[in-house]
């Protein structure tokens, strides 16, 4: 999955997903050298690192594995120039909205919302909201029919963070704090990281109130790269809300490996 601010992976054998990671994006030698690789040893470290490392609980079956080479790569992706990239590969794949089996979906609907929704919905069912806080912060749902409701998209924390950073005289760069700042701050730091959070948790939960008001045992599912920091501080603001939520980091996954059929 190439989102907007780097490249998500899944090793899947058959419909399991045996583990999944992250990386940066990558460069056309990158993508050359997983092409010519014949043996799990040739592939890129770039890529397969954290397999290589041993450190994933899944190592071990997949060393028991004789996968096919070049390996059969699945693409989706919400950034085109990544997309040309990777189409050079001569064993890919790329996922588009028409093999997502939701209904009543729009031409420009990016496909991580459509997978993660779809995803979402066959693991908890229908209806659901997924709520992606990556680079954009999504909103999508589904009803029990699993046709799209609708959602919303803003700015995620990072980019809210980057924009003040980058777009003002004084303001400096700021990362996200594990806890939930105090409201009323009395530094710089402390009062943007209190304006984006406490912005985005109402917003946060103006949007799943009103999605119970639509659905009332509608589930809400948590995934993106910053899932964990969302959840904290809903935690504290909205326990009641933030007990009701799954969490997933694989949603896209989830929602890749029941498409049916698996594009072949
Ligand atoms: N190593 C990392 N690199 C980039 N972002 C990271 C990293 N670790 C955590 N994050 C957090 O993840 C967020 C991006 O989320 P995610 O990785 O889900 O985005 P994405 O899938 O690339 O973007 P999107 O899904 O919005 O297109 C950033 O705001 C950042 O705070
Ligand atoms: C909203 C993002 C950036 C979230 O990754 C992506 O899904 C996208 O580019 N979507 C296209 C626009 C839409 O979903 O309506
Ligand atoms: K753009």
């Amino acid at each position: 999955m190439i989102g907007n601010s780097r490249l998500h992976w899944s090793w899947f054998v058959d419909k399991a997903i045996v583990c999944a990671w992250d990386t940066d994006y990558l460069p056309e030698a990158v993508i050359e050298q997983l092409a010519k690789s014949q043996t799990l040893e040739d592939l890129p470290p770039e890529i397969f690192l954290p397999i290589q490392r041993g450190r994933d609980i899944g190592t071990e079956k997949l060393i028991t594995t004789t996968p096919e080479f070049p390996l059969p790569l699945y693409l989706a992706s919400v950034v085109p120039s990544e997309t040309r990239l990777w189409q050079t590969y001569p064993n890919v794949q790329l996922i588009t909205l028409e093999q997502v089996p939701l209904e009543g979906m729009y031409p420009t609907l990016g496909i991580d919302r459509a997978l993660a929704l779809w995803g979402a919905g066959q693991n908890w069912s229908f209806p659901v909201l997924v709520i992606d806080a990556g680079t954009a912060l999504t909103f999508t749902g589904a009803d029990s029919k699993r046709c799209l409701v609708g959602g919303a998209i803003l700015p995620g924390f990072g980019l809210q963070f980057a924009t003040l950073g980058g777009r003002t005289g004084q303001l400096p760069n700021v990362t996200l704090p594990q806890q939930l700042p105090k409201r009323y701050a009395l530094n710089t730091q402390e009062a943007i990281h209190s304006g984006v959070i406490y912005t985005i948790v109402a917003g946060v939960k103006d949007f799943i109130q009103a999605w119970w008001e639509l659905f009332a045992e509608g589930n809400v599912v948590v995934t993106g790269g910053d899932r964990i920091f969302l959840l904290n501080y809903l935690q504290y603001e909205a326990p009641d809300i933030a007990e009701r939520l799954k969490i997933e980091a694989n949603l896209v996954f989830l929602g890749m490996r029941q498409l049916s059929p698996f594009p072949k």
